[in-house]
This record gives C-alpha cells, structure tokens and sequence, in this order.
C-alpha cells in the first residue's frame, strides 16, 4: 500500500498553512508535502511535524520570485550564486524538519541549448553535492506546458537523460502522473521503465487536478502497480479538493479497501 503523503499547499485550504498539519493528520495522514514552507521559521515548520506526528515527504528548494512569475532558478543563466543561496536556505529547512527529499525547480526558460542545459547540470551537482553531505535526494520534476509555459524542464526522457548523465547517488526523478499524462500519456509503462530512478511520485486526476480516480486514468490500476514495482516511497496528493479536502477523501478509502 502506497503511503500517501497530503499536500498542504494545496489540500486543506480551509484553513491557514499553519493549521493544515493539525489537519491533515486528524484525517489519518502520517506523512505530509507542500511547496514552500520559507513564510514560517525552519523551527516552526519543525514543530508543526513533530506536534502532529506527521513525517515530511518533500518540499521545494526556493524558486526565485514566486509572485512575479519565476518558477526556479536551476537552469537560469546568470542566477547561479542565487540557486547557490537558495541550496543553503533549503539545507537549513531540511536539518530542522528531517525532509528526506528536495525538489529542485528548473526554472522558466525560452532556450534549451547547450549553454543552459550545462547551466541546469552544474546548478543539480552543486544541490546534489551540498545535500548529499546531509544524506538528503534531489528530485526534478518534468512539468506539463499547458500548466507552466515555458518550463526548462518539460519532458521526462530529458529528465531521465540528465539523471543518468550526472550519475550522481542522490538524484532522482519526481514522477508526477498528472503532468506525465498531459506531456506524454504512456503513464504505466513509463512508470515501469523510470522505477529505477524515481524518488517520489505524485498523484491527481486528470485534466482537471481533482481527486484520484475522477479523471481519466485508471489511478487506482497506477497505484497498485507502484505496490508491485516495490515503490517504497512516499505519493504525494498533490491535488486541488473540488469542495471540502475531507469530504473529498472518500476516493483513498475505496482504494484501500479493494
Ligand atoms: O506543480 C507541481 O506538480 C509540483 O510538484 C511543484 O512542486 C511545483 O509547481
Ligand atoms: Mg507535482
């Protein structure tokens, strides 16, 4: 049985940030992701987890200005000492929340030649370095166009093709089987052949982004199929309720009771 993790960015946004982990863990969660945590001190964030049990599957690395539009800074040229900084800020997050796992954000950019792809590949050594001293994964994650135009990193085979290429331990690919299905489709076969190298997987349905099992996937058919691949990682709920996050849960009680 896969171990669910509630996204708190975007589950239970019936209340604030803060309240989500009281939350999500009143409903049964034991594990828990969200985007950003860098409004709270790393401390509070901490003591958020450890009051309610829950553990931390994965945050993100800082992405650059969120608000205006900057979507990470991995790939950008020129933002080099930035990316570095933020490598620090989400290392300091990590150590006081125990998270085993950090997404590196590549970033918006309009070229994809060879100057940017060795910009991306110097910018995931540098975090896989720092954070493999912690004994702490990064994770990238190809995001569908329609969602986020212009995204450096839009396609699972280059993902695949960087991971193999850096070969470095402690970097794996983030399988979201929402974006996989927009950018590709194939979504059981590519879980199958990506096993090896995915590190967290995240779920919603598709198109809309609702609950699991409301789409046009057969989810629970993927999600079982993680169990047989031997997937000991963490799934991610990471989509957006269509009314209250709590009635919206009846879809994991069908799973698990099958
Ligand atoms: O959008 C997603 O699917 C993510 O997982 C992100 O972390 C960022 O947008
Ligand atoms: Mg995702």
């Amino acid at each position: 049985m896969p171990q669910f993790a509630a996204n708190l960015t975007m589950m239970f946004n019936e209340v604030a940030f803060l309240e989500r982990f009281a939350a999500a863990a009143m409903v049964g969660f034991t594990a828990v992701e969200f985007l950003f945590p860098y409004d709270h001190t790393p401390e509070v964030i901490g003591e958020r987890l450890r009051e309610n049990g829950l553990t931390p599957a994965l945050f993100n690395m800082p992405p650059g200005n969120w608000q205006a539009g900057e979507r990470g800074l991995a790939a950008l040229d020129g933002r080099q000492n930035e990316f570095r900084a933020s490598v620090d800020v989400a290392l300091r997050y990590a150590r006081s929340t125990g998270v085993r796992r950090l997404h590196v954000m590549s970033g918006l950019a309009s070229r994809k030649d060879a100057a940017a792809v060795a910009i991306y590949r110097n910018s995931l050594t540098y975090a896989c370095d720092q954070a493999g001293a912690d004994g702490i994964d990064i994770v990238i994650e190809p995001i569908n166009p329609r969602d986020m135009p212009g995204y450096f990193l839009n396609d699972f085979d280059f993902a695949a093709d960087t991971i193999s290429a850096l070969d470095r331990p402690n970097l794996k690919l983030q399988f979201d089987i929402y974006h996989r299905q927009i950018i590709h489709g194939d979504v059981l076969t590519a879980l199958r052949r990506l096993m090896p190298i995915i590190g967290h997987v995240q779920i919603a349905s598709v198109p809309l982004r609702n609950e699991p099992a409301t789409g046009e996937l057969d989810d629970f058919r993927l999600l079982r199929e993680l169990d047989i691949l031997g997937y000991k990682g963490f799934v991610g709920c990471e989509y957006r309720p269509v009314g209250n996050t709590v009635a919206g849960l009846g879809w994991m009680d069908a799973f698990r009771s099958q």
